[in-house]
């Protein structure tokens, strides 16, 4: 792909709108990008705050591309990808699914088979470039058709291809779902700075801005998060304390059980929607 590719979202949600936002502040052209949905008013709104092409036609959008990103839920995919399917078959696009736990073999027989399939399994961080991705390709992607991806996912964030398609439960459940839960805590510990008297703002400011800083930190550190976290551990101080009751509380085992049931259902999806062909 020596031109810069023409790449086409079907699906413009939050994901899809997440990817685009953080791919046009790191320099692709809103020209080179169409998104298709089925909803009119959302494709209007991706329009103005994006200047990307858009249309209510998945087929057209899909005919225009190098690379077509499948960004809608793994339930309405099976309907999507069988309608592109005559197109893409002509045109051989790269495809791209960000579908939670859809293989890649259940999405090729959707799409009449034999094409070139990568999956990533991204999360919303992207629209700031701070994304994760896992990616994963099929036998039919070419050398420049990942560097192609690779590029994408690299200009949002980082981007790390695993070798075996299972590892993407893992992923999923680590990065996919994983601001999912640091928003949590920033909830949690928002309401617990507001129950003592702090005003919302402020907690909300102090929680996201020790958030970013620990995240910083440990990226940059050659220290490991334990020792980190020991770093701010004054023997007999207020740490300690906190500390202490995350883990009689049971934390790393309520982290690993909600871990473990992200993967679970990543796992069922793909059982689930293999059975559906
Ligand atoms: N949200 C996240 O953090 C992550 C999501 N994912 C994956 O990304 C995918 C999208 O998730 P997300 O963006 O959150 O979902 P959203 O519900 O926000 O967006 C789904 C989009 O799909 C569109 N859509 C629905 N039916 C069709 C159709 N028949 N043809 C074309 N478009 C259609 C919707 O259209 P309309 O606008 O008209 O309603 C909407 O724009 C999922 O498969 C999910 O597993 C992966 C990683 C992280
Ligand atoms: O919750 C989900 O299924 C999607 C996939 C990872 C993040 N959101």
């Amino acid at each position: 792909m020596s031109k810069s590719p023409t790449i086409s979202f079907i699906g413009a949600g939050n994901m899809a709108s997440a990817i685009i936002g953080g791919m046009l502040d790191s320099g692709y052209q809103a020209n080179d990008i169409w998104v298709s949905a089925p909803a009119d008013d959302h494709l209007q709104t991706i329009r103005k705050r994006f200047g990307v092409s858009v249309t209510t036609d998945n087929r057209y959008c899909a005919q225009q591309a190098d690379i077509v990103v499948l960004a809608v839920k793994p339930q309405v995919m099976a309907e999507v990808c069988s309608d592109i399917a005559p197109v893409v078959q002509n045109t051989r696009p790269l495809m791209v699914s960000i579908a939670a736990g859809l293989t890649v073999e259940t999405l090729d027989q959707w799409l009449g088979g034999g094409m070139p399939l990568v999956r990533v399994m991204p999360n919303t961080p992207s629209l700031v470039g701070k994304g994760a991705a896992g990616l994963f390709a099929n036998d039919q992607v070419k050398t420049d058709q990942k560097d192609a991806v690779q590029s994408m996912f690299e200009s949002v964030g980082t981007a790390l291809w695993v070798d075996d398609e299972n590892l993407l439960h893992g992923v999923t459940a680590l990065s996919g779902s994983g601001p999912a839960y640091f928003f949590l805590m920033l909830e949690a510990l928002e309401e617990a700075a507001t129950a003592a008297g702090i005003t919302p703002a402020t907690a909300r400011e102090l929680a996201i801005q020790t958030m970013a800083g620990a995240a910083e930190m440990a990226g940059r550190s050659d220290q490991d998060p334990a020792q980190l976290k020991r770093n701010v551990m004054s023997p007999g101080g207020t740490t300690e304390q906190a500390v202490n009751t995350f883990e009689e509380g049971g934390l790393r085992d309520l982290v690993k059980k909600a871990y473990g049931a992200a993967f679970e259902r990543s796992r069922v999806m793909s059982r689930e929607m293999a059975d559906k062909q």
